[in-house]
């Protein structure tokens, strides 16, 4: 019988370069590292946030995936399956169970098509459905995001911003699938709207028990809508945690950075909360610094944070955040080591990775 607690997707060291090509003869001169060695799991029913600054890596992240681009080095396991390096051919057969909802709702959808016909795209091109079937699958879709059955025929142009997204996501959905990329679903809309496309999300994600990743670089809607988050910079990742726990006791010195950036609900903690303003610019991924990757903006940088292996700070099981000022180990000037059972110092979370599905509301 199938593990219900067992991940449904487990990404592992997972790499995704560019190369760089300069010169006549176009060679390779270095790479850009969009991500460079993340790894998580996301169990069935769960939402994954990823959150981080422009250009971190998170889109990178979220095709990669789904396989949507090429990966450099890594392991992909969707419901069991390594898709890592499988070839297109025998991922189209996937196709059906993991799908993407795109951040511009306007530059998805093709303007000649009517709504019916992009809803129906998916169903011609992996279903044998009959012409009545489709018609009453996107009939059935239309209902699902709340949107009238009768705007079939009409073209994306007529629609709202909010509109186009539900016809995104209902073509996202039209096939079934278990696991859905949300990539800055709501970036693009005005904000009187970014709440309404959340809430359907949601509602989505209980009727049909879907897995998401929720990518987004709006820490409000992340902590409304994600079970656990992640936290990237320049490429990997530095903290994960449950919400609670990343919204009340970030342990990354970037996190907390971003957090002290966002609207604080309750007003007592808005008063004693401290702005922490980052220095610097976001290094490049094509240079990224030596040892931690943070140490050029960090605020509680030492001189051990240049000498630190990355591959020792990469956050996985068992493993919450890449900071080693957490480990003492090597504040005692000792060789690195992840942090094990015993969790990090300031704060232990073993819930952090195992988190069941939407148990937090
Ligand atoms: N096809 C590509 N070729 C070269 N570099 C790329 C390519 N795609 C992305 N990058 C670079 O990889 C880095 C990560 O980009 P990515 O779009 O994944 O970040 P992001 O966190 O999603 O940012 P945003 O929210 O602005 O989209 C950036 O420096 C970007 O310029």
């Amino acid at each position: 019988m199938a593990d219900a607690s067992a991940p449904l997707v487990s990404v592992r060291d997972l790499k995704v370069h560019f190369p760089i090509h300069a010169g006549l003869l176009r060679r390779r001169v270095g790479a850009v590292k969009a991500v460079d060695g993340i790894g998580f799991d996301i169990r069935p029913g769960e939402t994954l946030g990823l959150v981080g600054e422009s250009g971190c890596g998170k889109s990178t992240a979220g095709r990669a995936v789904l396989r949507l681009l090429d990966v450099t080095e890594g392991s992909i396991r969707v419901e069991g399956t390594e898709i890592a390096r499988m070839p297109q051919g025998e991922l189209r057969r996937l196709r059906p169970r993991m799908q993407m909802v795109f951040q511009d709702p306007q530059a998805s959808l093709d303007p000649r098509m009517t709504v019916e016909a992009i809803i129906r795209e998916p169903l011609d091109e992996h279903t044998r459905l009959t012409r009545a079937e489709k018609r009453e699958r996107v009939a059935e879709l239309m209902d699902a995001v709340v949107l009238n059955r009768g705007f079939a025929t009409r073209f994306p142009h007529a629609f709202s911003g909010g509109q186009r997204q539900r016809i995104g996501i209902a073509r996202a959905l039209a096939l079934n699938p278990r696991f859905v990329v949300c990539d800055e679903p709501i970036a693009a809309l005005d904000v009187s709207i970014q709440a309404q496309v959340v809430n359907l999300l949601e509602d989505l994600q209980e009727r049909l028990g879907l897995t998401y990743l929720f990518i987004s670089h709006d820490l409000s809607m992340v902590r409304h809508i994600a079970t656990r988050v992640a936290v990237m910079y320049l490429g990997r990742i530095v903290e994960m945690q449950a919400r609670e726990g990343l919204f009340a006791e970030p342990l990354h010195p970037y996190t907390r950075a971003l957090l002290s950036a966002v609207n604080e609900p309750d007003p007592v903690a808005a008063r004693t909360r401290r702005r922490i303003v980052l220095k610097g610019d976001v290094p490049s991924p094509a240079n990224p610094p030596r040892g931690c990757n943070f140490c050029t903006r960090c605020p509680d940088a030492m001189p051990v944070c240049r000498e630190v292996d990355p591959a020792t700070l990469e956050v996985g099981p068992g493993r919450w955040v890449a900071c080693h000022l957490h480990d003492p180990a090597v504040m005692r000037g000792q060789p690195t080591r992840p942090f094990g059972a015993e969790g990090p110092t300031r704060r232990a979370s073993p819930t952090a990775y195992d988190t069941p599905a939407r148990s937090a509301t």
